[in-house]
């Protein structure tokens, strides 16, 4: 396969805050590729330097086989980026802003509406942008970031504070995007978003890049973390800890989140033994490693989106 991006030590800082710090990727033609991190890793900054909006201090990339900047008049026709909602016009319709964003590229009006049509915005086209819900607004964005049919397209959080239908609804969206052969770059501090879509996701923590590779591999690398939760309040994580230390069982982590108290651990038989000798397995769950575990294993401390 060809790479459509190429990205080698990329870097970016804003006074005191090195928002990327050292970034190197590569994302292949048609693949889904996923940025994933918490508020602030820098997957904004480095979208925004890999689309050619933002020059970086240091750093070489290459966009389809060409340099994004200085902005390469070349490939605006080629790749798709995702306006945030709130960049739209208030008083356009759904219907004017998207042949807006058509006109743009030479797209006509029947063209534009049909891509309203494939985002399911046909009966909301005479709806304000201003007066759209959530799940229309990001909609009419993607819709906007592929009027003109780009080959690549970038996604910033497409399905921030959407409620988990919606999200779904954008989720067929994109699967649909890319299974028709379209490269999709998305960044997402969702991990049960990047573990559902993306081909390969790369795991972001203070402006690195710290594991890269197919959602199922990087789980399966963190050697079989299962993850055990019983309900709060039947043992403090401090008692669980030395009750587990005293047994010599060999545990990730312990966590107790007000909900929750959960023990990871590759050896789940004895922290089960401790939990039934203190009659502490009310609301037991067990479950496999997922992203949250990667991260956990790669940062050392618990995700927080
Ligand atoms: N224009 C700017 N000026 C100064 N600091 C900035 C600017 N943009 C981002 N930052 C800082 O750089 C760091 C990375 O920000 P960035 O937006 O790239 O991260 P992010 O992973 O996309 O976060 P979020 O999910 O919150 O958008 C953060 O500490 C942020 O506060």
């Amino acid at each position: 396969m060809t790479a459509a991006i190429s990205a080698d030590g990329i870097r970016q800082r804003y006074g005191d805050v090195q928002a990327v710090d050292g970034v190197s990727l590569t994302v292949e033609a048609g693949e889904f590729y996923g940025i994933l991190g918490p508020n602030g890793a820098g997957k904004t900054t480095t979208l925004e330097i890999l689309e050619g909006i933002r020059k970086p201090d240091e750093g070489r990339i290459e966009l389809l086989g060409l340099a994004p900047w200085p902005r390469n008049k070349k490939l605006l026709p080629r790749i798709g980026v995702q306006f945030q909602a709130s960049a739209f016009f208030n008083k356009l319709t759904a219907r004017e802003t998207i042949r807006n964003f058509g006109s743009f590229y030479g797209v006509g009006p029947k063209r534009a509406d049909a891509m309203l049509e494939r985002v399911g915005l046909t009966e909301s086209a005479g709806v304000m942008t201003d007066k759209m819900s959530g799940g229309q607004a990001q909609r009419l964005s993607i819709a906007c970031a592929l009027v003109h049919d780009p080959e690549l397209v970038f996604l910033d959080e497409p399905t921030t504070g959407l409620d988990p239908q919606a999200r779904r609804n954008l989720w067929d969206l994109l699967r649909t995007i890319n299974a028709e052969g379209r490269t999709v770059v998305l960044t997402t501090h969702y991990l049960d978003e990047a573990e559902v879509l993306c081909d390969r996701v790369s795991v972001m923590d203070h402006g690195k890049i710290l594991r890269t590779g197919a959602p199922a591999a990087l789980v399966r690398e963190i050697d079989d973390t299962v993850r055990i939760s019983v309900e709060s309040g039947l043992l403090t994580a401090e008692r669980t800890r030395e009750l587990l230390a005293a047994v010599g069982a060999e545990v990730a982590a312990v966590d107790d989140d007000g909900v929750s108290l959960s023990v990871s651990t590759r050896l789940p038989g004895p922290v089960l033994s401790v939990l039934a000798e203190q009659n502490a397995l009310r609301g037991l769950e067990v479950r496999g490693a997922t992203l949250e575990d990667v991260f956990l294993q790669l940062t050392g401390r618990e995700y927080r989106a």
